[in-house]
């Protein structure tokens, strides 16, 4: 696919594994989140085409994708509770309908949220939003999940368990996540390949070892080793 925002443009030949955790690295700047987007449809492809399995996604509406998201902010709606936040994966409904009620709840408990069902988003701590967004995901249940810096905004213990809770909790044999990070660490501690962003492209995955043990020139500037 290519993406053109003005004098920025970017291009993007290749294909994410299902069950595998892929990192996009890159500098500030290289399209990582403009790459997501677009895959979301949030943002117009030039030309080229996104395919799923085979079956065309590019044109649809972001709805209509077979994708979930979660951004750094949490996207959490701060008038609603937590179990109408993460019920709205199953429909823009603020009463759930009793045949929701324990999906959620099972989404909560998975995510180490059993009895915050009736809490406001400002009533939980930093880490406890995030558990509450990851619950919406996981009761998406989509087949591809993106996420841009998704726990940047907590501390490096936290984010940690956070990470390893994503892995547990949405990795499947038959979803494909792909999630942005600035930190080489965390990529060395989810997932499975890495797809560098640089010069203009979206470059394809390979295994993390391969990327940051035998680094490109690329990867070499991100990472400061010039
Ligand atoms: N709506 C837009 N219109 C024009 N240019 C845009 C738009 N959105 C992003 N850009 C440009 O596209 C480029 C890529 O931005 P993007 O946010 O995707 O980078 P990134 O790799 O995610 O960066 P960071 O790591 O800093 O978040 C930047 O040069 C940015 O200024």
């Amino acid at each position: 696919m290519r993406i053109r925002l003005d004098d920025f443009s970017l291009k993007a030949n290749c294909a994410f594994e299902a069950g595998k955790v892929t990192a996009l690295i890159g500098a500030s700047g290289a399209g990582k989140s403009t790459f997501l987007s677009a895959l979301a449809g949030f943002v117009d492809c030039d030309g080229g085409d996104i395919r799923w399995n085979g079956a065309r996604i590019q044109g649809l509406p972001p709805a209509r994708r077979p994708l979930a998201t979660l951004f750094q902010d949490n996207n959490l709606f701060p008038h609603l509770t937590i179990a109408q936040n993460v019920g709205l994966a199953l429909g823009p409904r603020l009463r759930p309908l009793s045949k929701d009620r324990g999906p959620i709840a099972n989404a909560l408990d998975r995510v180490g949220l059993a009895g915050f069902d009736a809490r406001k988003p400002a009533q939980l701590s930093g880490g406890q939003q995030s558990r509450a967004a990851l619950a919406r995901v996981l009761l998406q249940d989509r087949p591809i999940v993106l996420l841009d810096e998704p726990f940047a905004a907590l501390g490096p213990g936290l984010k940690r368990d956070m990470l390893a809770l994503l892995r547990d909790v949405i990795l499947s044999p038959e979803r494909v996540v792909i999630m942005v990070t600035h930190d080489p660490e965390d990529a060395r501690y989810i997932a499975d390949d890495i797809a560098v962003v640089a010069d203009g492209r979206v470059m394809p995955p390979a295994p993390v070892a391969d990327v940051l043990d035998n680094p490109s020139d690329d990867i070499k500037l991100y990472l400061g080793l010039h």
